[in-house]
């Protein structure tokens, strides 16, 4: 895992905290939740990722020497730093699930913690979770077009800098099957794999000796790229002759891989010629700014490719450049507190809440979650956050509660999961909801909405301020 001080924060987190320091209000218990407002690439569903790295870096998360010295030069005072030489996150954080479906505008993770210590894991916990719930959701998205196809992430080099290692660690939620990020590889027990580049085939003064060199030093996993010169006429006929010269040492390729030209002619026509030349176990690769709408047109047209390497576009999140998740707070000094703000969408829950997944008595899902206040019980109607005339009545449907305790006083409480189960899990998750809401176009809208009791009480406060 990358290293992370508690500076990974904005400085107005600081400024704010020094002033509770100084006011007293160091010890208030602040309950902050974390949400987004709008889906990702005018999708139906998202899926969080992040959790597991955010608790790791949050359980040890502290002002090193280094730190303080460079905040004492950046005007904060020494009794403040004295209270930061010892800062360590006691709080307890409730959360969804790591690799579950989620929607807009309810609670996908919950803060209660001192609202110093609240304050100063905000920035990390926004950076984490934001970007790798957008690029599981982008992931996910590629994975659905793509069937049992193979999908690796080629994307580190076109990253947005270092995110590339978090964002191979969150394809794979999404449904990759591996990666050609070797930290990342190596950190979260990714399989990595990988082909050849232009430049070995170019380094060679003909094709063929370069494909008879590599296939000499990669026999077990050999794939040749076969578009530098020409792909028909060159790059196919020779990637067969050395699968030949393999099979006559008892080896075997693994695959050719295309990476320009029109993909879906040149994979049908490569798929012939392996056929023909009796090398149908040869699989074929395809890469070249790949993302879900080009591998759905690819396969419509029948393209027979078995892999496809998919960077860029995953990793950066394309075309969306960010999830808008926020952290606001509900909830400090035993009040419940509100954000009014003049765009209703922009208003803010109080409390501290529960989520739950609403399923009819088989346990399917019903397209819905409720958000409710902690303690609430026996809740008869869901209504539309922001258009109360929509309601729904729940009080015959099974409710499964989202917000699951994952650090105690600072503990981490996480199951141990692989990324490998996480991922799994994301995938049942995902089959429970039905396909209206996974298509790319207009896809259904899944209900989210909050209970009376909850209604109740923000109206209340939004009265009381109106007042
Ligand atoms: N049959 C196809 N249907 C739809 N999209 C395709 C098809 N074949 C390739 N593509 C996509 O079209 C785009 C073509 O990219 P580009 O214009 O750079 O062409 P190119 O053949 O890769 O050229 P270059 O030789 O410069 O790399 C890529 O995103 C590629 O994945
Ligand atoms: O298109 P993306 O989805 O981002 O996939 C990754 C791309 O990166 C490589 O190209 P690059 O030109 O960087 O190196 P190369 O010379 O090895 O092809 C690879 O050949 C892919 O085309
Ligand atoms: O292994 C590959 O083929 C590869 C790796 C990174 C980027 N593009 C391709």
């Amino acid at each position: 895992m990358l290293d992370f001080s508690a500076t990974y924060t904005d400085q107005y987190q600081l400024a704010m905290s020094q002033v509770y320091f100084k006011k007293g209000q160091k010890d208030h218990t602040a309950i902050f939740d974390y949400y987004f407002r709008k889906l990702p690439y005018n999708g139906g569903y998202a899926i969080f990722a992040g959790l597991q790295d955010l608790l790791k870096i949050i359980e040890n998360l502290k002002f090193n020497d280094k730190d303080l010295e460079y905040l004492k030069k950046q005007d904060f005072d020494d009794d403040f730093l004295q209270y930061l030489k010892d800062f360590k996150f006691h709080g307890n954080i409730y959360s969804v699930q790591e690799g579950d479906v989620v929607f807009p505008t309810r609670p996908i993770l919950q803060v209660e913690a001192n609202i110093i210590e609240a304050q100063i894991i905000e920035t990390i916990l926004l950076n984490l979770l934001n970007f790798q719930t957008l690029i599981a959701t982008k992931a996910s998205r590629i994975k659905l077009v793509s069937g049992e196809r193979t999908l690796l992430d080629f994307g580190l080099r076109r990253a947005q800098g270092p995110g590339g290692y978090y964002a191979t660690r969150a394809a794979i939620i999404g449904g990759f099957n591996g990666t050609s990020n070797v930290i990342a590889g190596r950190d979260f027990n990714i399989p990595v794999s990988g082909t050849m580049a232009h430049s070995f085939i170019q380094s060679y003064d003909d094709e063929i000796t370069a494909f008879r060199d590599f296939a000499e030093g990669r026999p077990k996993d050999c794939v040749l790229l076969v578009d530098t010169y020409d792909t028909l006429k060159s790059g196919v006929p020779n990637a067969i002759t050395v699968a030949k010269e393999m099979e006559d040492r008892g080896e075997k390729l693994m695959a050719i891989r295309l990476d320009s030209g029109d993909l879906a002619y040149l994979s049908k026509q490569s798929r012939k010629m392996l056929d023909e030349a009796g090398l149908d176990y040869v699989k074929i690769a395809a890469s070249n700014q790949l993302e879900e709408n080009v591998i759905k047109s690819l396969l419509e047209q029948g393209a027979r490719i078995d892999v496809f390497g998919v960077g860029t576009n995953l990793v950066i999140g394309s075309p969306d450049a960010a999830l808008d998740g926020v952290y606001k707070l509900a909830y400090s000094n035993g009040k419940p507190r509100i954000k009014i703000s003049e765009s209703i969408v922009k208003v803010t829950l109080p409390h501290k809440k529960q989520v739950y997944r609403l399923r009819d008595t088989e346990g399917n899902c019903v397209g819905g979650d409720l958000v409710a206040l902690f303690e609430e019980d026996n809740i008869k109607n869901m209504i539309h956050p922001f258009e109360p005339y929509k309601q729904m009545k729940v009080d015959g449907l099974e409710k499964e509660a989202l917000l699951k305790p994952v650090m105690e006083n600072g503990k981490n409480k996480l199951e141990k999961k692989s990324l490998q189960e996480i991922a799994e899990y994301s995938k049942n998750r995902l089959a429970e909801l039905s396909i209206e809401y996974k298509r790319f176009n207009n896809p259904h809208i899944y209900k989210v909405g909050i209970s009376e009791a909850l209604k109740a009480e923000r109206d209340k406060l939004i009265a009381s301020f109106k007042n």
